[in-house]
Order: C-alpha cells, then structure tokens, then sequence
C-alpha cells in the first residue's frame, strides 16, 4: 500500500486486476465505470481495459480478464505489478462459489499477489436469492476453504467483501479501501 499512496505526495496511477469466473459480472463493472451506465456485455475473449479517474484521485488503469475455464490458465500474465486486486463473485452463484473460491486461491499463491491489497465484490446483489456479503463471508470460510484461508489472510495484509449491485450510488465508492484507515461500513473484512 505505502506504494501506491503516500502522505503528502502525488497520487499515483494504480494498476488494478479484475479477475472472477465467467459471467461474474466484471466487463459490465468496467463499462459501469467507465461510461455510467449498463452495457450489453459479450463473453471476453482475452481481455479489456479502460483508465479511469477516480473520486479519490487515483488514477486505475483497470484491467477486465476473461474468466471462462480455458482461459484462466492466462492470468498469471496478468499480475505481476499489480497494485490492487478485484476478484468479482457472483453472489447468486453458490453452486459455484467452490470454483470460484479456488480460482482466486490459485491467483492468491502467485508470487506477485504477496502484500496485495484484495476486494472481493459480491456482485448481483439486487437478485432474488443473492447471498448478503456477510453470508458469503461464511460460505468463503467452510470446510472447502478452511485449508488455505487463514494463509491468504497471513500473506494478504488487505482482504475486503464489498457488495455490488446495478443501483450502486457509484460502484468506485470502494475505492476508499486503497487509502489506509478509510472504509466503508458495509464492508466486511475477513
Ligand atoms: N442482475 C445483475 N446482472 C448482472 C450484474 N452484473 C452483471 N450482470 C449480468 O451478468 C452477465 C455477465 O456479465 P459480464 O460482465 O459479461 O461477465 P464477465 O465476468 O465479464 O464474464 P466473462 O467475460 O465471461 O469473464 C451479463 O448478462 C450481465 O448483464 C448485476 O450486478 N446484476
Ligand atoms: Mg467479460
């Protein structure tokens, strides 16, 4: 974090990994973003990236990975220097929320992830049958996940569930996790 924003000087330009199983929701973030307003998304085949401006003066180059299984094997080229991690889950997803779980294990152990700061969006939160932040929350810590995740959050120093939905004020009110000591209460940490 010291990195990216320092008292006293210039904000930096972040560059931000969104990763997350297909369909999670992730170009549409980065549309929302970028643009305002709902776009009509397509599978990504490779990737998207935008730069955005953000209300806390950091500048996210942010880049939106396709996250279909056959091509996850790619995003390891993703993240070396990287500054931020959003990993996107579908919140109404349970039957895949192990794949999900372990794909973002194995994005976690990669070298260039230690001292990452990490945001989990639980997107589609306006859905019938979405699971509340804190409920994944407790899904992410079953049996499935007992076994790694007290080393993610050893290695990790930032670990943040933030719910996501169309109605969003802005969904960039998250950024606050990248400044020390400012969050939003609706954010659970882990
Ligand atoms: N209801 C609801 N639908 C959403 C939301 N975000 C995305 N979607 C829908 O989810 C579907 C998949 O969205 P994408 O943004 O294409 O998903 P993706 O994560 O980029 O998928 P890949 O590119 O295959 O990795 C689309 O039909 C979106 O309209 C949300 O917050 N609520
Ligand atoms: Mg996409």
């Amino acid at each position: 974090m010291g990195k990216l924003i320092s008292k006293g000087q210039p904000k930096r330009d972040a560059r931000v990994v969104m990763l997350g199983l297909d369909f999670a929701g992730k170009s549409t973030l980065l549309y929302k973003l970028k643009s305002g307003r709902a776009v009509e998304t397509c599978p990504t085949v490779g990737f998207n990236v935008e730069s955005l401006q953000t209300p806390c003066r950091v500048s996210f180059t942010l880049w939106d990975v396709g996250g279909q299984g056959s091509l996850r094997a790619s995003w390891p080229d993703y993240l070396e220097d990287t500054n931020i991690l959003i990993f996107v889950l579908d919140s109404t997803d349970t039957a895949r929320l192990p794949e999900a779980l372990a794909a973002l294990e194995e994005v976690l152990s990669h070298p260039s992830m230690a001292g990452i700061p990490v945001l989990l969006l639980a997107n589609k939160q306006e859905m019938p049958g979405a699971l509340a932040p804190a409920e994944l929350g407790e899904k992410l810590k079953t049996p499935i996940a007992e076994r790694f995740w007290p080393r993610l959050l050893d290695s990790h120093h930032w670990l943040w569930l933030v719910p996501l939905s169309p109605g969003s004020a802005h969904p960039l009110r998250a950024c606050p996790v990248l400044q020390r000591g400012c969050f939003l209460p609706e954010q659970h940490k882990l």
